[in-house]
């Protein structure tokens, strides 16, 4: 049932109560979510995004209560992943000729998944316009890797809503559709949870591009996501939230995480959390076994944490697999300015931390001693644990990382304590992925401290393979 919004402006998406699972089984949505669809009728009609490819049948059966769909003038596609642009194909099939608005990028992807390419496209750019009619207009702005490379925004003048896609959205399901009348601490923690998840590795991105769409000095009522709330009440409170996310987000909280066949490692965990809890009280220090965790949960875990400690006993010289996987995580997420280290037991060589150790250093940690304990750790061998939480408390909390802090305003108030310490990165301009100097890049040998005219000419993009030239000064 369609839902209004503001004036001529109304809802025509779709709840998912049930869905758990998102790309695949990575991103598990233990609220449920929802598929964000908005129809403008102004003199003009225009259909913004649709719904998740499943609900393709529902969608076309909901809309048609709404409109004759063969009034819809344009179509607007913020963004081509099948949950929002999945009922594409049968809404094409009854309005083949109805002119589509995207960015460059996303006609590769909608042709990628649709496979129509007589579609009638129109392609888009910052600052485009389209005339709606009633003195309004839409105005386009890409915003490249937030989280794809078709990925845009539309404004609309007069209403002045701002639907943002996936950005500012949430993994959210509720009969509610405005952020003013839902539960706050579901939403902050299903909107936190979609950062650290899905836009950490793009949060250098997320400061500049959201300094560019203030600069158009647009005044803001609603934001209108893609996936859960519409922000009516206070919405920049969400842009606040994400410039602070962006700039290397932390909290006094350190999470340890481990897998374990006997336990042996378990003991390990919880003597280290004692010793940490022994000399910085004010620490939170939270500890999860992977095998029953919610990883998404762990992930987001440690994107509010200084630090993180991962531990695994070694099997067949190795690490346990869901650790690997998850380091595997960490390294495609690019967390930045936090601290690791490695612990676990072992029965003979052992193996498993070494490894541990190289892979966080590998994925941008800052690396502390690591510990290891033979067999089931007895009475010293705890000790020591927790004697080695006690250093790793003192060194964490005595030698903080420094956070380089982006200036940014929003209404003229300056964030605080704004310094710009960036000016080095470089960014690649067909994948948007990021050269650090601080970070060098470790799977390319390119230590950290050096500048991007020190960088070989053998280096390729870790995003996209392309060589040093695609890359920009950000
Ligand atoms: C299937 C299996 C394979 C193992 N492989 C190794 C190994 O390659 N090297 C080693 O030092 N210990 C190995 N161990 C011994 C364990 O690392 C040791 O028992 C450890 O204390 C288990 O800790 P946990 O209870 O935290 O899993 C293996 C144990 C098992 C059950």
């Amino acid at each position: 049932m369609a839902i209004h919004v503001k004036n001529n402006i109304r809802w025509v998406g779709q709840r998912d109560w049930e869905v758990r699972d998102f790309h695949g089984t990575e991103y598990k949505t233990l609220q449920g979510s929802s598929y964000n669809s908005y129809l403008i009728r102004e003199a003009k009609n225009v259909l913004i995004d649709t719904v998740d490819k499943k609900f393709s049948r529902d969608f076309i059966v909901n809309l048609e209560q709404e409109i004759d769909l063969n009034t819809i003038d344009y179509i607007i596609i913020n963004h081509a992943e099948e949950d929002h642009a999945g009922a594409l194909s049968e809404l094409m099939a009854r309005i083949p000729n109805t002119p589509i608005y995207c960015t460059a990028n996303a006609i590769d992807s909608i042709n990628g998944h649709h496979h129509h390419p007589e579609w009638h496209f129109i392609t888009v750019k910052t600052g485009d316009t389209l005339d709606i009619g009633n003195g309004k207009q839409l105005i386009f702005v890409e915003t490249p890797m937030l989280h794809w490379p078709d990925s845009m925004m539309t404004y609309m003048t007069q209403d002045a809503v701002l639907f943002s896609n996936d950005a500012f959205g949430q993994h959210y399901c509720d009969e509610h559709l405005f952020n003013d009348e839902v539960d706050q601490t579901e939403l902050y923690e299903q909107c936190i949870r979609y950062y650290a998840n899905i836009l950490t590795p793009f949060s250098r991105l997320v400061t500049p591009k959201i300094n560019e769409i203030l600069g158009f000095n647009l005044p803001v009522s609603m934001i209108a996501t893609s996936h859960g709330i519409v922000w009516r009440d206070n919405p920049t409170q969400i842009v606040e939230k994400y410039l602070e996310w962006a700039n290397d987000y932390q909290e006094d909280r350190i999470t340890i995480f481990y897998d374990s066949m006997s336990s042996n490692t378990r003991m390990m965990a919880d003597a280290i959390a004692q010793g940490i809890h022994d000399t910085d009280p004010a620490v939170a220090v939270k500890i999860y076994n992977i095998s029953r965790h919610d990883k998404n949960e762990i992930l987001t875990q440690i994107f509010r944490s200084k630090g993180v400690l991962v531990g695994s006993s070694t099997m067949n010289n190795v690490m346990m697999p869901k650790i690997a996987g998850m380091l595997e995580e960490l390294t495609g997420l690019r967390f930045r300015n936090k601290r690791a280290s490695a612990f676990g037991s072992f029965g003979w060589t052992g193996g498993a931390v070494d490894r541990i150790q190289t892979r966080l250093m590998d994925a941008g940690f800052d690396i502390s001693l690591s510990l290891k304990a033979k067999w089931r750790p007895d009475g010293d061998a705890l000790a020591d644990c927790r004697e080695h939480g006690r250093k790793i408390a003192r060194e964490w909390a005595l030698h903080p990382l420094t956070t380089p802090t982006i200036p940014v305003t929003i209404n003229d108030k300056p964030t605080t304590g704004a310094t710009e310490t960036q000016s080095q990165s470089m960014i690649c301009n067909v994948c948007q992925w990021v050269y650090d100097p601080a970070l060098g890049e470790p799977l390319q040998n390119v230590a950290p401290g050096t500048a991007w005219s020190d960088v070989p000419d053998s280096f390729l993009c870790p995003g996209c393979a392309l060589g040093k030239s695609v890359f920009d000064p950000m």
